[in-house]
């Protein structure tokens, strides 16, 4: 039994273009997404491939060469029995404009023979903040993105594909819809959340795949990919005497412009020994108003693998 949810090897698939050419959208694409819940990433620039792969994976397009697997049974071929366990949202789903969130959701759950109280419990889970008796035209962006995401939970799948579901959306509405997605992967639900906004990613993913140009780059733990803190931040009220200290002592040491300016700059020391920071100045009587670890941020790791992709791609 494999403990991978979704699984692509070799997956490839060309378009043919209108003047009879040929695009390559994903090129040999291993993807592995574990199983036991939570987010994971599938990250990429805007035509990367991974709208492209999602559909492969759903059936709604076929693989020019490769193999797929969910839940360990190979699809498109078995996609009929494992169907059940997976919810997607991938394209803008249509509702009834004139019936309300709720009755739209009760009309679906009705055609697939959800039990009773899926609907509440559904609602319950994308807070649509008491107006599910609303009118769906009515909706904000947002709640039309999140009673997509409840009409996918009827079910109750194991597995649940968002395609770029923050697209579109304010700040606030993609703050919800984080909140909706980080709480089904902490209830179990095995997440692949397709993004090209790392910074927004990084808050809710555990694991992510980051793809350019249709070709794996990066996959694995999000900690992992960004490695370990290898610098810390410094704010003292002296930074002259505590750059010459540091430095005395043996640490590699910069000074960067501060916020609010300039004049109050920072510094930065290479080390991840917090603790030897703080004894080195403190010896020197001089006390520390801040210590920051730094770590690469998803973003910066996500823009320097993109950027060595594009320019391979343009040799
Ligand atoms: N039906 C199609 N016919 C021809 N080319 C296509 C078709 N669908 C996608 N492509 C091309 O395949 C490549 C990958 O597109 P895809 O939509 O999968 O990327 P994406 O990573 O999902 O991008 P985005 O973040 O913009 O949604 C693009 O170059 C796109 O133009």
């Amino acid at each position: 039994m494999s403990d991978l949810v979704i699984e692509t090897t070799g997956l490839r698939k060309e378009f043919r273009t209108v003047r009879g050419g040929q695009r390559v959208a994903v090129q040999s694409l291993d993807l592995a997404v574990p199983a036991g819940g939570g987010v994971h990433g599938f990250l990429g620039p805007n035509g990367s491939g991974k709208t492209t792969t999602i559909r492969m994976l759903l059936g709604l397009a076929r693989p020019t060469r490769g193999t797929m697997r969910l839940f360990g049974q190979p699809v498109p071929e078995r996609l009929p029995h494992v169907i059940d366990r997976v919810g997607a949202v991938v394209e803008s789903p249509k509702f009834a404009p004139n019936f309300s969130g709720r009755l739209n959701l009760q009309l679906l759950s009705d055609a697939i023979g959800a039990p009773r109280g899926r609907v509440d419990e559904a609602l319950e889970t994308v807070q649509l903040g008491g107006r599910d008796r609303d009118r769906y035209k009515s909706y904000s962006l947002g709640m039309k993105q999140r009673l997509a995401i409840a009409a996918t939970l009827l079910k109750r799948p194991d597995l649940l594909i968002l395609d770029e579901p923050t697209n579109g959306l304010d700040p606030a509405g993609i703050r919800e819809i984080r909140e909706t997605i980080r709480g089904l992967g902490e209830a179990g639900v095995t997440v692949l959340l397709s993004s090209h906004i790392l910074a927004e990613v990084q808050q809710v993913c555990t694991s992510a795949t980051i793809i350019g140009n249709g070709r794996l780059l990066a996959s694995g733990r999000v900690d992992d990919l960004l490695g370990t803190t290898t610098a810390h931040r410094v704010v003292v009220a002296d930074p002259e005497r505590a750059q010459a200290v540091l430095r005395d002592a043996g640490l590699s040491v910069t000074v960067v412009p501060g916020d609010p300016g300039p004049e109050h700059p920072e510094i930065r020391v290479e080390t991840e020994d917090a603790a030897r920071i703080t004894q080195v100045l403190g010896g020197a009587g001089l006390w520390l108003s801040e210590l920051t670890p730094l770590r690469p941020d998803l973003e910066t790791f996500f823009l320097a693998l993109t950027d060595a992709e594009r320019l391979g791609a343009d040799r």
